[in-house]
């Protein structure tokens, strides 16, 4: 592999994946079509919007050139918010070869579609979904951008390519780890946003430590429910990209996610919240995309159709809260067992 990489786009995710590169001494271009924020990458060497107070690498060089950015590497990263991933891996089309290595970090679908990330890039490049590669788990930007110890998750329907994308990006603060079930990670990455939303309204109507333990239970519960109706492995929740990633998400107030669901709780409203945000909410997209793919599979997400009540049909966050306590009396062990997902695949 070259010793340059290219990561688009200089969000606070990307701007932290391309330091992890650039502290293995790997020449790295970051994508933007942001002049202002290339200029301050390259001048001052810091993208204080995204990632306030932290001095980047002087390997790490912003570029508004596509060409620029891609020419003489084999690996691009692609951490465009799910939105606009379609859009910049269309810019790539024309530079990419069959040997370049194009990993993934965006945690979403494409809303209109319903496709993962996964299958949209792969659709723009014109190549098979295994040249693709996904990287998620438990991460957030200003931790590893501190050099706080890190694991994470690759995954790839072609095993060299997700054992690539490890040697890639391991380092002694940002542990890789690789998973054969890229569909339960890419589902896990994005199904989590929504719980994480769910738990910041929690504590923004002043709830405690025990509904919060609760949402994260039967939130991963109705992630693995419908995570393995569509075919994904059930212990892919139960590792860096299920579990990990919902505790990371829901419990932090780094976390975009919880924060916007904090401000819902209190009584702001979607617009409010969104314009004090600045950075993307990426569970607000992915509950609605939730909400069509539990009719489309005929399972019940109690939660992600709360969240969609609140979020887009002016729903009381107490009274969606409510809701999900009164509730048909259920058994616990509804969740599909690992016996019962083998039978269904072999
Ligand atoms: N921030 C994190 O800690 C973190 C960690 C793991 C995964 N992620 C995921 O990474 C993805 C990106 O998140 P982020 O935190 O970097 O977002 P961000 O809001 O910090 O930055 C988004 C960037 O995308 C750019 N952008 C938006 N639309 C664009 C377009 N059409 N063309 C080109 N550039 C465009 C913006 O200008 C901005 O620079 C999301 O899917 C998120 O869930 C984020
Ligand atoms: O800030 P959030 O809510 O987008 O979450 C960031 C990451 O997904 C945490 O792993």
């Amino acid at each position: 592999m070259s010793n340059k990489a290219a990561v688009l786009v200089a969000g606070s995710w990307g701007t932290a994946l391309a330091s992890v590169l650039a502290d293995k001494n790997m020449e790295v271009a970051v994508w933007t079509r942001n002049e202002a924020q290339r200029d301050e990458i390259n001048n001052n060497h810091r993208n204080d919007r995204y990632l306030p107070g932290v001095d980047l690498s002087p390997n790490l060089v912003a570029t508004s050139d596509m060409k620029e950015a891609v020419t003489g590497t084999n690996a691009v990263v692609i951490v465009a918010p799910s939105s606009a991933v379609r859009e910049v891996a269309s810019m790539l089309k024309p530079y990419w070869h069959e040997d370049m290595l194009v990993v993934h970090a965006t945690k979403g679908f494409e809303t209109e579609s319903l496709k993962r990330i996964s299958t949209v890039i792969s659709e723009e490049l014109g190549c098979e979904e295994g040249k693709i590669v996904v990287l998620s788990g438990p991460s957030h930007a200003e931790e590893v951008v501190k050099r706080c110890p890190t694991t994470v998750v690759v995954a790839s329907l072609d095993e060299e390519q997700a054992s690539r994308a490890q040697d890639l990006f391991m380092n002694t603060y940002f542990r890789v780890y690789t998973n054969r079930d890229m569909l339960g990670v890419e589902l896990a990455g994005a199904l989590k946003n929504i719980i994480a939303l769910g738990a910041g309204m929690s504590d923004g109507l002043g709830y405690g430590d025990n509904a919060k333990a609760a949402l994260l239970t039967r939130g991963l519960a109705e992630i693995t429910r419908i995570g393995v109706e569509m075919g994904a492995n059930p212990l892919t929740f139960a590792g860096l990209a299920g579990i990990g990633d919902l505790v990371v998400t829901a419990t932090s107030r780094h976390s975009r996610n919880w924060r916007a669901g904090f401000m819902l709780g209190e009584g702001k409203s979607l617009d409010t919240v969104l314009s004090s945000m600045g950075m993307v909410v990426e569970g607000i997209r992915t509950t609605k995309a939730a909400h069509t793919i539990s009719e489309k599979y005929q399972v019940q997400m109690p939660i992600a159709h709360q969240l969609y009540n609140v979020l887009f049909e002016n729903l009381d966050p107490k009274t969606a809260v409510e809701a999900l306590m009164g509730r048909d009396r259920k058994t616990e062990m509804e969740v599909i067992t690992l016996e019962t997902w083998e039978q269904w695949h072999t």
